[in-house]
């Protein structure tokens, strides 16, 4: 997978070269290219805002410097259908989820588009909607600075999910929202830890009573904190 990053914080990007998104980026699995908004300007003072037409509080990010950097990336992009998926974060975003992140997964080149102020003209989204698939993603019901963040948090979802990334692929079925539910409590040496013990279950050797016992923990867990993901999706009722 190839992944590009428009900002104008690109040395915020310097973790991706950590860890095991740097593994993969060093083997290959993952390449990656952070590119950096000025860098698209033209004026001395590499202007990348100014004021919102209709008033308002706040700057808004100029469409030419977006212009310039995303048809740097794109190049004589195809139609939509065979460009890669362009995603601005956005509060006004469809939530990311698991879901989300296993979509992304699956494509081939991904290309962010980090906002600030109060946000990307709104022509850069509906020219690039022309030109590739434009999803605009919110990590979540709060409100940030900026996409960076963001962006940081969908990588590493995604990232995970590209095969050979992770070393042990069991790894991500097991895991919470994977299979809609919370995941179990996990547990390690020593078997006594200031006064508490591993549940018995797991030590019995028992691989059907710890399976039984660990999806039982994700349906309590995920009934006390995500009682939403247990909700039966309801049935709008017919026209
Ligand atoms: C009335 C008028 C003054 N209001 C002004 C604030 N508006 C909302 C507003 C608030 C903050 C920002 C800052 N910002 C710039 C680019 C950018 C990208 C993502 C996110 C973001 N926030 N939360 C998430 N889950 C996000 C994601 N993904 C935030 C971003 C941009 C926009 C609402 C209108």
């Amino acid at each position: 997978m190839r992944i590009d990053i428009v900002t104008i914080f690109p040395e915020f990007f310097d973790v991706l070269d950590l860890s095991l998104l740097g593994k993969a980026r060093q083997s290959g699995l993952i390449e990656l290219g952070v590119h950096n908004l000025r860098d698209h300007t033209h004026d001395r003072h590499r202007t990348v805002d100014d004021t919102p037409y209709g008033g308002g509080a706040g700057m808004v990010m100029k469409p030419e410097p977006w212009g310039d950097a995303l048809d740097s990336i794109l190049g004589d992009a195809p139609a939509a259908d065979e460009g890669p998926t362009i995603i601005f974060p956005s509060p006004a975003g469809e939530q990311f989820t698991q879901a989300t992140a296993r979509e992304l997964a699956e494509e081939s080149h991904l290309v962010f588009g980090c906002g600030r102020y109060e946000g990307i003209d709104q022509r850069v989204v509906d020219h690039y909607a022309t030109r590739g698939r434009v999803r605009l993603i919110s990590l979540g019901d709060y409100v940030l600075n900026g996409g960076e963040v963001a962006v940081m948090a969908m990588i590493e979802a995604v990232g995970r999910l590209i095969p050979g990334v992770v070393g042990n692929p069991q790894s991500l079925v097991e895991e919470s929202h994977e299979d809609g539910l919370l995941e179990y409590p996990s547990y390690t040496k020593p078997n006594e830890w200031r006064g508490l013990s591993v549940p018995p279950v797991l030590l019995s050797g028992n691989h059907a009573a710890i399976a039984a016992w660990r999806h039982e923990q994700q349906l309590e867990r995920t009934r006390l904190v995500r009682p939403d993901l247990l909700a039966e999706p309801v049935e709008s009722p017919a026209p």
